[in-house]
């Protein structure tokens, strides 16, 4: 099955099935370092079945719209999150698991600030940078054994506004 994929605006309501949505919407959590910041708290739930959090650098090569979209993948034994380390929004596209394989694929675009969390377990698009430097901080598992499925979808996706 493939088909035409419109991007939206990415919500944390129509993104919770899938991961969070880590931003400073709405106050923050706790005034701290005597009035200077906010404390947007906990924003992200980290999930491991063994191993440990790591923190590492990606630095992706912008891609241009349309998106064909021809793999999505899972990590099984954890989350992953992606922090742009600019105020770039970028595409962020999931699929619902339809019986051990992706459904079909939903496509967002960040807000400038927004960062995301990918549940354990959630078919994902790679990181998928839509302005350079393609800089990102990831959050994800570090452990032993294959933490890595994908799934190539016969014909691609048409990833588009
Ligand atoms: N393979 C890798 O570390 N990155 C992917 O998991 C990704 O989601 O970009
Ligand atoms: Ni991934």
């Amino acid at each position: 099955m493939s088909g035409v994929v419109r991007i939206q605006p990415l919500t944390r309501d129509a993104f919770a099935p899938f991961g969070d949505v880590i931003d400073t919407d709405g106050d923050p959590d706790k005034i701290i370092n005597q009035g200077m910041c906010g404390r947007f708290h906990d924003r992200a739930r980290l999930d491991f079945s063994d191993g440990r959090a790591g923190i590492s650098l990606f630095r992706a090569t912008p891609r241009d719209l349309p998106l064909m979209l021809d793999l999505v993948e899972r990590h099984p034994e954890g989350s992953q999150a992606f922090v742009p380390m600019s105020m770039d929004p970028f595409l962020v596209i999931v699929a619902p698991d339809a019986g051990s394989q992706p459904g079909t694929p939903l496509a967002f675009e960040t807000a400038p600030g927004q960062a995301v969390n990918y549940h354990r377990g959630t078919w994902h698009g790679v990181l998928t940078p839509l302005h350079a430097p393609g800089l990102f901080a990831v959050i994800d598992r570090i452990g032993a054994g294959d933490n890595l499925q994908e799934h190539w979808f016969d014909t691609p996706w048409q990833v588009t506004r």
